[in-house]
């Protein structure tokens, strides 16, 4: 137990807790103690000192990094957060103990709720990226547990944040109490609840691994209608984990979304979708395959990812996203064994695609995305995890999808005064409805 919380075989002291002695070091979220028991928190070989308070009934541990301080000896001086989410009081005596923090500590990625000390109506502009630096200098070598609190002071206005999370490099935590050490490569994304009154921006730049040439999208001047809900889909479940650094998504484990597939009946924006996609992300130009595949060698699915594995091979986790475009990819990508043409050649693009996304020298730099109105007929195996494992439909619009599509449609003639004026495109949308009866 000890060795696993990294805890020291020194015996548990026993402390009074006082309140901190000035107002500027209440937004340190330091703890401070008398010269005689700083030593007790001594880390041996490095310069921290390092206290845990234990846990009694069902208060939470705190974890302190103390200081020296005109404290007198036996008292420790904790900030009102520190003795709320202890469930302290001053002049509570509490047990403290030495930790050691066990190797691998460094917390890879914060996500902070952040909150005004003072509620009021006033609102605040906070850079992501200004913010993660400031915190990461201040709360240098402090440990962070999920659900902790702190204050600090930014661009003269005292803030509160809650840690959301906190993840430790490379370790899986599911088991075990979300903690960790902040250091100077801890990644920090931050969070608000509505009406805080607080807007984050920068957040994108902060967390970019830059993918994407805008930071913001407009759905409509990209010529793309009524898919704003699949769009979002499709970015929260492909891009997401692109979005972090290479060094912050290798050591979290996470593995990027390879292969995409959008599906649904004919003519309602799938290519449109992709080839935007494509435009909309800062890498090369997509490569497309199509139907002709079929009907060249083999070489031809190894000429489609050649630049990325070229790119792979020379930048490593640098390497830019390379994204792959196979349009009516039922086309090509048949269940195996289900075409007799005899030669075979189907069944072997499922298996170069197959070895490209998912073989044993496997890319990482590549996003396939497939589209069909046929999803019955693919190969199984390409829709399992790790190939086309994200799949959104594009079912046929509704009323406000149909304005905007004929808006964007429209917009020249309108421009051009091409539309008479009293042609009411809301009333077309509403008109324009698919019935399956008039099939
Ligand atoms: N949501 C939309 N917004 C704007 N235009 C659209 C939209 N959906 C379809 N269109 C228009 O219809 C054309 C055909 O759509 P697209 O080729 O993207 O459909 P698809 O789903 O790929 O069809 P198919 O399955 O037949 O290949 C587009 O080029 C575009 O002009």
């Amino acid at each position: 137990m000890a060795g696993r919380f990294g805890l020291s075989s020194t015996a548990p002291a026993t402390m009074i807790v006082t309140n901190t002695p000035a107002q500027d070091l209440a937004v340190t979220n330091l703890a401070y103690c008398s010269a005689s028991d700083l030593q007790n928190y001594a880390v041996p070989g490095t310069k921290l000192f390092l206290a845990l308070k234990l846990a009694t009934g069902d208060s939470i541990n705190i974890m302190l990094k103390v200081r020296l301080r005109a404290i007198s000896s036996g008292h420790i001086a904790l900030n009102a957060i520190q003795r709320r989410h202890a469930r302290v009081s001053t002049g509570d005596k509490i047990s403290v103990a030495r930790f050691i923090p066990p190797d691998d500590f460094n917390l890879a990625l914060l996500r902070l709720d952040l909150e005004f000390v003072k509620k009021g109506s006033k609102s605040e502009q906070v850079d992501a990226v200004l913010l993660a630096n400031q915190l990461r200098n201040r709360f240098i070598n402090q440990i962070m547990t999920a659900g902790q609190r702190a204050s600090f002071e930014f661009h003269g206005t005292n803030y509160i944040f809650t840690v959301n999370q906190a993840v430790v490099e490379g370790r899986d935590t599911s088991n075990s109490v979300e903690r960790g050490m902040i250091s100077k490569d801890t990644y920090f994304v931050f969070e608000t609840s509505n009406g805080s009154g607080i807007k984050i921006v920068n957040q994108r730049e902060a967390a970019s691994s830059n993918i994407f040439r805008q930071k913001e999208f407009n759905l409509q001047a990209l010529g793309i209608g009524g898919l704003s809900e699949e769009f979002a889909d499709i970015f929260r479940r492909a891009f997401a984990s692109r979005v972090f650094p290479p060094h912050v998504t290798s050591k979290l484990g996470i593995k990027h979304v390879k292969g995409m597939l959008l599906y649904g009946p004919p003519g309602t924006g799938k290519t449109l979708i992709a080839r935007q996609i494509g435009k909309m992300l800062n890498g090369r130009e997509p490569k497309y395959g199509d139907e002709k595949l079929t009907y060249l060698l083999k070489l031809t699915v190894a000429d489609l990812f050649a630049d990325a594995e070229n790119d792979q091979r020379t930048h490593g986790d640098q390497s830019e996203l390379h994204v792959i475009i196979f349009d009516e990819i039922d086309a090509i990508c048949k269940a195996r064994g289900s075409t007799r043409d005899g030669t075979g050649v189907h069944d072997s693009i499922v298996n170069q695609l197959l070895t490209k996304i998912d073989g044993v020298e496997s890319l990482n730099n590549v996003l396939l995305i497939g589209m069909t109105n046929r999803k019955d007929l693919l190969d199984e195996a390409l829709l399992r995890p790790g190939r086309l494992e994200v799949q959104v439909e594009i079912s046929l619009p509704d009323e406000n999808g149909r304005l905007q599509i004929l808006q964007i449609h429209t917009n020249k003639m309108k421009e051009n005064s091409f539309i008479a004026p009293d042609v009411n495109l809301k009333e077309i949308g509403k008109l324009t409805f698919f019935s399956p009866l008039l099939r």
